[in-house]
């Protein structure tokens, strides 16, 4: 009868009812137990194609359609130069129309000029307003308008105004931790705030916060920086949560070091811990930048970084941001526990080179005091 090492039925001999079973029925409970683990294998698998599939087939449902940049209305604040600057470029380049924000007039004339070299047909306008983003919601909320009665209604609204500070955090004025939060999150608050009713009302639109990889991570030198930007992520997810049923999607991007006119001015004083360990991500060109962070403004992304360090970086800290594709959730789910890993080991060099960087300052002041 049937083989006295499988545990269930030995059991049913014990309670004596394996007698009542008829033959073929122990055969195969034999031979299905002996199958158990394959089986098991198999269901799992199913289960997991099955959850991809499914996966896949609401994945529509997830990525919103991408926006036509052609005869699009664009403002784009901080505008005027670098990373704001190349953004416009690279709409124009794609048949949008455009409004720049930004305080110093020359600039923006400048920048207008340096834009409309891109045309694509005749019909193209770059309008400039002159305005600080974060003085007074009701100056943004006029400037706004008037951009919305010069050129229809904003289809995208890229908020790039920002200033930085690298200091250690008792060499940073007061004042500048305050300021900092005023023009690089209500700076950035504003204008989102002026433009979100219309889009509501029209359902569609894109909002695009651009945050930064110290809005990632803390960095030495970034203690009044980096929370002006960690800030634009919590916005961010609160207000994408409330306006994709408007068929409006929010991206934030966070780029790496990037060879602009407020990197230069910020170079000037940055300590040298702070630029040690900013060198671990690489330089970047602002039209690359820009390039990157168009492309996923028009896909409706959430996130948006450049190169494999803010490939790396986006993935670890994702926490509970929304994703916009399922390749994207796929990966997060693979690659977290390998990112993290990495993570350590640069975690470990950085506070390597903050000692270094102290111990050499010690070194340097001791023949001061023996003088
Ligand atoms: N460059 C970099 O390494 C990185 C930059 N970033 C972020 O990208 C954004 C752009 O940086 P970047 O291109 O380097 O900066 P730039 O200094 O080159 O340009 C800043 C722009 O913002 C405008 N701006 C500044 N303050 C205000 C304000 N209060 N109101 C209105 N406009 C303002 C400036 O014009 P004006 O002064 O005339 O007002 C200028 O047009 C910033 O938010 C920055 O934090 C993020 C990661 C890396
Ligand atoms: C898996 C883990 C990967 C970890 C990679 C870590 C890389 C850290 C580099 C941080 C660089 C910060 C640049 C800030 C730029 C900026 O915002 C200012 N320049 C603005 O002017």
């Amino acid at each position: 009868m049937c083989s006295p090492w499988v545990w269930p039925l030995q059991l049913l001999q014990e309670e004596g009812l394996s007698s009542a079973l008829p033959d073929w029925l122990c055969q195969f409970l034999h031979s299905w137990w002996l199958l158990l683990p394959l089986i098991m294998l198999l269901v799992v698998a199913a289960f997991i194609v099955a959850f991809v599939l499914l996966l896949y087939m609401v994945s529509p449902l997830i990525s919103p359609k991408p926006l036509k940049l052609n005869g699009a209305h664009v403002v784009v604040t901080g505008g005027s130069s670098g990373i704001g600057k190349c953004i416009a470029i690279e709409c124009y380049k794609q048949g949008a129309f455009i409004t720049l924000v930004a305080r110093d007039e020359n600039k923006l004339l400048q920048a207008k000029k340096e834009i409309e070299k891109h045309a694509i047909n005749d019909k193209q306008i770059v309008l400039c307003i002159s305005v600080d983003v974060s003085k007074e919601y009701g100056q943004v909320e006029s400037v706004i308008k008037q951009a919305q009665e010069k050129l229809g209604p904003v289809d995208m609204l890229v908020n790039c105004a920002g200033i930085t500070v690298a200091a250690k955090f008792e060499e940073v004025e007061v004042d500048c931790f305050k300021r900092l939060m005023e023009v690089n999150y209500l700076g950035s608050v504003y204008p989102t705030r002026a433009v979100i009713p219309t889009m509501k009302e029209r359902r569609m639109g894109r909002i695009v916060f651009v945050s930064s990889q110290a809005g990632q991570l803390g960095l030495f030198g970034y203690t009044a920086y980096s929370p002006s930007k960690f800030a634009l992520r919590g916005l961010a997810e609160s207000l994408q949560m409330e306006i994709k049923p408007y068929n409006i999607y929010v991206t934030v991007a966070y780029p790496p070091d990037t060879d602009t006119p407020g990197l230069a001015e910020e170079n000037k004083t940055k300590p040298l811990e702070t630029k040690l360990i900013s060198e671990t991500s690489c330089l970047c060109q602002p039209e690359q930048v820009a390039k990157v962070i168009v492309k996923d403004a028009v896909q409706g992304n959430f996130n948006s970084s450049v190169g494999p360090d803010g490939y790396m970086l986006s993935a670890l800290t994702c926490g509970m941001s929304p994703v916009t594709s399922i390749t994207e959730g796929l990966q997060q789910i693979v690659t977290m526990g390998l990112f993290r890993t990495i993570a350590l080991f640069y975690l470990g060099s950085f506070d390597s080179i903050v000692r270094r960087c102290m111990m050499q300052r010690e070194q340097l002041k001791k023949p001061d005091k023996t003088e």
